[in-house]
């Protein structure tokens, strides 16, 4: 985590003129909106799916489109932005939002189940929720072996923390240079600095407005969603937190400069190719199970799917007109993912005669263990033995400086849209406090996890669907 270098600042900052730098081309989803969640069902929906449309009123709606240009969804009201000569006494902070990873093969199998505890990676009916934990504990055993596998053929740990602290110094100096001087705090989610940690390190430096930027461009619930949620629990009922303005980036893939970032590194990679206009782009996204589409309203697909299209758009402006195809990596249990799988289609592009491959991580910005492993190593020799015979890999984003650049634009364009989170309602509270039946329930889960774990010919099938 940074350590807090700025005191009382005074931020030269003209908001009219970075409001002009908005674009307008957020067509599906909002760029921004904020922490300001409301706890009725609807609302509910609202935070997590990200991408529905629901109550701004008409004036709000005018507001949002003349400043942020993100349109169709707005929580925060019009006069949430505030004179420069209000702000001018902020000590502001940037939260980066990133999954995390185990730093140690021993740090595995804990890691994976804080991953699998989650209730936004593993959706259980509400009646079945007693069975979380001992269900994670079950799955994160089963898995470990497999996944340390994966974490030692990449050097004994997972590269995100390295990457991530080095995106928050750059993004720090970034901001400096552009006078907005800003304290970077790096908030994992299932690994250390947990949210939690940023979280208390945010409240002991007297950060009076936050950013808070999820690393992932796309929004899912598994992802920017959970992180979103973690947080929304931690406010809600802090005296001092609740009252803290913040803005949230919901999703950042339309952005002009990662989408022109995200072209560079593809346009360089393919000179590499003795024929560059024959290689297929071949796009490589983390998948999710479908139901989080189909059934949550999860905007992930959709964002996708406009991220390729505007890179491929891009490239075409730059003379680029190579063949391209997106598929999912990296699916887990036994249901159904978002297809198609990209190790089918390696295989069915090399029995398609396909001889160069240009394969491009494009639902993450940091290398990680499924570029590193999955795609370096286990997909690279499924595509040669298929039949291709030309193979690269773009680099993910890292520190690339144009990058980084724009997230700055990204945090000085959310600036002037935080505002504060309300209250929980009574129920969710009531929830909250039922320690006696949230005993009797993890009592019972940790009975029957117990029971599979006994039982050889239970774990066998169990085994089998994990890995
Ligand atoms: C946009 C990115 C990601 C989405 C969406 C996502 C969803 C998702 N992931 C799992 C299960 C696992 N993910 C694991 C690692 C992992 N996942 C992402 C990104 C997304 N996940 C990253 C960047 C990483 C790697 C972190 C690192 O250490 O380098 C793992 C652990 C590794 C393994 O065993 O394969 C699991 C498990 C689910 C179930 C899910 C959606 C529901
Ligand atoms: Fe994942």
């Amino acid at each position: 985590m940074e350590a807090a270098t700025s005191s009382r600042i005074l931020p030269q900052l003209n908001f009219n003129q970075n409001l002009t730098l908005l674009r307008p081309q957020a067509k599906l989803t909002p760029t921004v909106f904020t922490l300001a969640l409301h706890s009725n069902s609807n609302d509910k929906k609202l935070s997590i799916a990200g991408g529905l449309s629901l109550s701004c009123s008409k004036q709000r709606k005018d507001f949002v489109q003349r400043t942020f240009c993100s349109a169709e969804m707005c929580t925060f009201p019009a006069d949430a932005i505030k004179s420069h000569s209000d702000i001018a006494e902020e000590k502001i902070g940037v939260m980066l939002l990133n999954l995390g990873g185990p730093d140690t093969l021993n740090d595995v199998q804990p890691f994976l189940f804080n991953l699998f505890a989650d209730p936004d990676i593993i959706r259980l009916p509400r009646l079945f929720r007693f069975l979380q934990r001992p269900l994670a504990q079950l799955i994160s055993v089963l898995r470990a072996s497999k996944s340390k596998e994966g974490y030692a053929a990449i050097g004994g740990g997972s590269p995100l923390l390295t990457i991530t602290n080095e995106q928050a110094s750059a993004l720090k100096s970034v901001l400096e240079a552009k006078e907005v001087p800003v304290d970077v705090y790096v908030a994992m989610r299932y690994w250390h600095p947990f949210t939690e940690e940023a979280v208390h390190q945010i409240k002991r430096d007297r950060i009076t407005r936050l950013v808070v930027l999820p690393l992932y461009p796309q929004y899912s619930i598994s992802t920017t969603g959970s992180s979103i949620r973690v947080l929304r629990d931690m406010f809600k009922d802090d005296p001092v937190l609740s009252r803290l303005p913040v803005a949230i980036i919901q999703s950042w893939y339309q952005r002009e400069g990662y989408i022109k970032s995200m072209a560079d590194l593809i346009e360089k990679e393919l000179q590499i190719f003795e024929n560059p206009k024959e290689a297929m782009i071949f796009f490589s996204a983390h998948g999710v199970p479908v139901s989080y589409v189909e059934d949550a309203g999860d905007p992930y697909k959709d964002q996708m799917e406009e991220c390729i299209f505007l890179i491929m758009q891009e490239l075409k402006t730059r003379g680029v007109k190579n063949d391209y195809t997106l598929a999912y990596q990296s699916r887990v249990g036994p249901v159904q993912w978002l297809k198609p799988y990209t190790d089918e289609v390696l295989v069915e592009l090399g029995q398609r005669g396909v001889k160069s491959l240009l394969a491009v991580p494009v639902s993450f910005v940091s290398e990680h263990i499924e570029t590193l492993e999955e795609i370096d190593m286990e997909y690279k020799e499924l595509a040669i033995e298929s039949g291709i015979v030309n193979w690269g890999r773009v680099p993910a984003l890292n520190c690339t400086s144009s990058f980084i650049t724009d997230l700055a634009d990204a945090v000085i364009e959310a600036l002037p849209s935080a505002v504060a989170i309300s209250t929980t309602s009574e129920a969710e509270a009531e929830a909250d406090d039922d320690v006696v039946g949230y005993a009797i329930k993890m009592l019972f889960g940790s009975f029957v996890a117990f029971i599979l774990l006994l039982s050889p010919k239970l774990m066998k099938a169990f085994k089998s669907q994990i890995l």
